[in-house]
């Protein structure tokens, strides 16, 4: 079935054929497409140069021209749309030294990955498969376009793509493929770490994500992966069989909590995360860590960012399988909260000094102000000012 997205990419490529130009949906929307999954990004190849195609189309955005790509927008979709190309030699196993456009499309598909992924299809179905992708779809096998040792060394970061497609497509890797990635491993090292986070969040949100990892162990990948080449250890202590973790965050909350030693920082900066995931990984962690100890209460859910709360269930379903699914649960109780954030408190700093007119200001305000709002949070004194007011009376803080 095609998608909208699909639909209003043939009519980019009818566009495109209208100018006398050949144009292909290529790559991963292809593969996905005859694997009946959703697809991700759709990319298009072509023989119109990038100049012709800003021509031709009203709006393109020109991404990466220098390669010969821009993005075409049609119909609030966004294609990549790339003219046909030979890379030249990669110096810095990224770039191509120079790219050479070409006229025809065997020659871009002969460039790619594995037989999977290249794969072209033009606007009327019609496959174009040189390399056997469709019966490696067939027998669920990743195989290199030619020789494996020359894809790799082009570009190592296919090395671990071939186990994150593994992982993601419960794929086997072909035997010839998986000893031209042993050769090449050692130079996964060089290449740029979001690059490689990018794949390894996608292998471990991975259907199959247990394959893929039962390759990272067995041809000693993992070696080479920021971290993990320091603690080895790690990854045969991850459980053996995991779920499926969507966001990188919670595979750090994963790697750290069966890992203490290793903080949540030295993740973040070795796999150049994101602020957001940071603060995704030590959300996740505090709440394990509080759940060992208390189960789920009502200061657990409201601690917890909300958006959290499908990820940390999927924690909760390898560390404490026997209690999954606790999100049902996370949901009442966070309905029954009597307050949503400090501000909710009957009782602020303020009145706090009024109680205490003596007493200086100082951490005390503060350290006071958290212990009244767990007590209510855990419904163990009513919210009012009055009640609050008697509570510190019989727990007076310690003026500091
Ligand atoms: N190191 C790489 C990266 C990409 N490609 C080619 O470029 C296509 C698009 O790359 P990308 O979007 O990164 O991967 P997809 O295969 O499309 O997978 P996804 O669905 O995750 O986007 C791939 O199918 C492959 O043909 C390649 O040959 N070598
Ligand atoms: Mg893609």
């Amino acid at each position: 079935m095609l998608t909208e997205a699909f639909l209003a990419g043939k009519e980019v490529i009818d566009k495109l054929n209208s100018h006398n130009h050949q144009a292909f949906f290529v790559g991963g929307c292809v593969r996905d497409l005859l694997l009946n999954r959703e697809i991700g990004d759709i990319d298009i190849a072509t023989s119109a140069a990038p100049k012709m195609v800003q021509n031709i189309f009203d709006k393109v955005i020109p991404v990466g021209i220098e390669h010969g790509t821009v993005i075409v927008r049609h119909k609030q979709q966004s294609f990549e749309v790339t003219t046909f190309r030979v890379d030249g030699k990669y110096t810095d196993q990224r770039h191509p030294d120079e790219v050479t456009f070409v006229s025809a499309v065997d020659k871009d598909l002969e460039r790619r990955d594995f037989t999977i992924n290249a794969l072209a299809m033009d606007m009327n179905g019609k496959i174009i498969d040189l390399f056997g992708g469709k019966k490696d779809l067939q027998q669920k096998v990743i195989r290199t376009v030619g020789d494996g040792y020359e894809r790799f060394t082009e570009d190592p970061l296919r090395i671990i793509r071939a186990i994150r497609f593994s992982g993601q497509l419960g794929f086997f890797i072909d035997h010839d493929t998986l000893q031209a990635m042993e050769q090449v491993k050692k130079q996964i090292k060089n290449l740029a770490k979001e690059r490689i986070t990018q794949e390894i969040t996608k292998l471990f949100a991975g259907s199959y994500l247990n394959l893929g990892i039962d390759y990272l162990k067995r041809t000693e990948i993992y070696k080479n992966l920021p971290i993990i080449a320091q603690y080895p250890g790690i990854i045969h202590k991850l459980p053996k069989s995991l779920k499926p973790l969507y966001s990188f965050g919670e595979t750090i909350a994963l790697f750290h909590y069966i890992e203490p030693q290793v903080p949540i920082i030295n993740w973040v900066k070795a796999w150049k995360c994101s602020n957001k995931i940071k603060q995704e990984a030590i959300q996740l962690i505090d709440a394990l860590r509080y759940y060992q100890e208390h189960q789920i209460d009502k200061w657990l859910v409201y601690q917890l960012d909300s958006v959290y709360y499908s990820g940390f269930d999927r924690l909760i379903s390898i560390f404490h399988p026997e209690d999954y699914p606790i999100e049902p649960t996370m949901k009442k109780l966070v309905r029954e909260l009597p307050i949503q954030s400090k501000k909710d408190l009957a009782l602020n700093g303020n009145h706090l000094m009024e109680i205490f007119p003596e007493a200086p200001k100082g951490p005390w305000l503060k350290n006071t102000i958290n212990r009244l709002e767990k007590e209510v949070v855990l419904g163990r004194i009513i919210n009012t000012k009055y009640t609050l007011k008697e509570w510190i009376r019989c727990n007076p803080p310690e003026i500091n």
